[in-house]
């Protein structure tokens, strides 16, 4: 077994009188074991509803999970101990403290007492459990809310939009602490429509659109297949380098003094150059992001949106 999470082309309708929305079409997706895993994809795409799936909030229509090698949702009493999700947002005590809220959820769930400690030492209030929740910054209520989630120490951790609200300091507390979940092997598997969030933090993503795959691996390589590739170019004479660049072929544009020029050859700009006597000075490939990979992935027309997901829309197969 070499995944946390695997699907094969599951699937998801929603029924209502009048309509059928498609949420979740033919989703093949491997979440490897370790590590944090990114679940992309624009609003509506599916991710909600996939992750559901996976812990056995909704029925599929079709199409096989598995978490841990165990088949869900009829195998998932067998794993669940195994995985912490936070799906909605969780309820505390507002009067009581960090604490406290944990000792009593830690009663509720059998884990020992002991691990209130390590759970707010692993997530960064260890100072803060005595104070009252009602008092905490968003930030600080997600992190108890991951807290929460590790009192039963699972090896999968599923958090669905967690930083959703947070101002810059409390998505780079939630980030740290996913990281450091990461590196200490555990599996995090994170949904997120916004792109920048979890590159950088996750090691693998998956991307959907519509309900479907549309790239998955590691960061580095989605980057690397993300499109043109460019090289940032400084050289003396910048003009005639451009002329000169753009008579051999060579997409080129200005930014300030250097030239942006489209290649996968880099040695090609210095070769075509230095035969006009004009030496480069400074040559830095630009690295593409994620968001213009999955910008690049979902230019398709409104992937995600509703519109398309109504009765007679892009859905072929048969309802739930
Ligand atoms: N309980 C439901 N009943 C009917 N339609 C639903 C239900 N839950 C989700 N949908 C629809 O299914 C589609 C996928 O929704 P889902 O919440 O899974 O997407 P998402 O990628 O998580 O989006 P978001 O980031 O906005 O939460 C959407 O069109 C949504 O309106």
């Amino acid at each position: 077994m070499d995944a946390a999470v695997r699907t094969v082309n599951l699937r998801k309708t929603y029924l209502s009188r009048t309509t059928r929305r498609v949420a979740v079409q033919g989703l093949t997706m491997t979440v490897p074991l370790g590590g944090v895993h990114g679940f992309l994809g624009p609003n509506g795409s599916g991710k909600t509803t996939t992750i559901r799936m996976l812990l056995g909030l909704a029925q599929p229509d079709s199409g096989t999970a598995e978490v841990f090698g165990e088949s869900v949702p009829d195998r998932l009493p067998h794993v669940i101990d195994r995985v912490g999700a936070i799906v909605e947002s969780p309820k505390f005590f507002p009067a009581f403290t960090a604490r406290q809220n944990l000792v009593l959820l830690a009663g509720a769930i059998g884990s020992p007492r002991e691990r209130v400690d390590e759970v707010l030492a692993a997530t960064h209030l260890g100072d803060r459990g005595r104070d009252r929740y009602a008092g905490f910054s968003l930030g600080m209520k997600q992190r108890l809310a991951i807290a929460a989630t590790l009192l039963k120490d699972p090896d999968l951790l599923i958090f669905d939009e967690p930083t959703n609200g947070l101002d810059p300091a409390g998505i780079r507390e939630v980030r740290d602490t996913m990281r450091s979940l990461g590196a200490q092997g555990k599996t995090v598997l994170v949904s997120s429509h916004i792109l920048a969030e979890v590159e950088q933090v996750a090691d693998t993503v998956s991307i959907i659109g519509h309900g479907a795959l549309l790239a998955e691996g590691h960061v580095s390589d989605i980057l690397g297949g993300a499109g043109v590739s460019q090289v940032r170019v400084g050289v003396a004479s910048p003009d005639r380098a451009a002329t000169v660049l753009e008579a051999e072929g060579f997409g080129v544009t200005r930014d300030g003094g250097l030239l942006v020029v489209g290649t996968d050859d880099p040695a090609a700009i210095t070769r075509s150059l230095a035969g006009h006597g004009l030496y480069v000075s400074e040559l830095v490939p630009v690295r593409p992001d994620l968001e213009s990979a999955f910008l690049a992935l979902t230019a398709d027309e409104g992937l995600g949106s509703d519109a398309d997901r109504l009765a007679g829309g892009r859905s072929t197969g048969g309802a739930a």
